[in-house]
């Protein structure tokens, strides 16, 4: 039988290991061209001279939230909001993250919402929140949840509501081919857990905006 993999087990181990050093620009660009030549082509070709370099600088826009942080993003904070206390919500936050699995993109789209407890934060700062999450190799269980706890533990919110809508390719274009496939997670926290008509009237609101 196959072993579980529980993240808490992965935690403990990774804590056990040395941090891992990053390697240098020149290094990165070396195991590309290990890669073409894996897949059959001649990194000295015409063609293929810069793609190690340019792979490497597409890596570093695909994966740059992990040098992002989510708690610094929603800092600032704004209280004059004439006691606005409803449901503040975000729909069609573009999600362009890729699989811990295969590498392979995840493409989709969020819709986030959160109850403020007397303070609002920059509406924008919520799409970098995605980004800052989404910028990472994932899966779209622990991005969804990630996006809901930075809210939850930066803003003390009384809720926080997360939809994720994503098309995995590593399963759209490869292994079983299913190109329609799309994959739903959701995370609700405080009052959206507690209070079903609430989470209905969010789920409403994301499913409306995408017609
Ligand atoms: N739960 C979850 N699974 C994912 C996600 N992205 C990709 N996967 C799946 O991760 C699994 C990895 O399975 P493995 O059996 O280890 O690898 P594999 O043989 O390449 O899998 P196939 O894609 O089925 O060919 C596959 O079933 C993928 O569809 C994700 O975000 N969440
Ligand atoms: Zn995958």
């Amino acid at each position: 039988m196959d072993a579980i993999v529980k993240k808490t087990d992965l935690g403990s181990a990774a804590e056990m290991l040395e941090p891992v050093q990053r390697p240098s620009r020149e290094e990165a660009e070396e195991a590309v061209r290990t890669l073409l030549r894996w897949a059959g082509d001649d990194p000295r070709r015409e063609g293929l001279i810069e793609t190690p370099k340019r792979v490497v600088k597409a890596y570093e826009e695909w994966f740059r939230g992990y040098h992002e942080d989510p708690g610094k993003i929603l800092g600032k904070r704004f209280e004059d909001v004439q006691g606005y206390d409803d449901m503040v919500m975000l729909t069609h936050i573009d999600v362009e993250s890729h699989c811990e699995h295969h590498m392979a993109p995840i493409l989709g789209t969020a819709c986030v919402a959160y109850l403020p407890d007397r303070a609002v934060v920059g509406i924008s700062k919520i799409a970098k929140v995605v980004e800052a999450f989404s910028k990472r190799l994932q899966t779209q269980e622990t991005m969804t949840a990630q996006i809901a706890d930075a809210i939850n533990d930066a803003m003390a919110p009384r809720g926080v509501a997360v939809f994720v809508d994503a098309k995995h390719q590593c399963m759209t274009t490869r292994g079983v081919h299913h190109p329609h496939v799309s994959t739903i997670t959701t995370t609700f926290t405080g009052e959206f857990k507690a209070n079903p008509e609430l989470r209905e009237r969010f789920m409403r609101l994301c499913e409306q905006s995408k017609r």
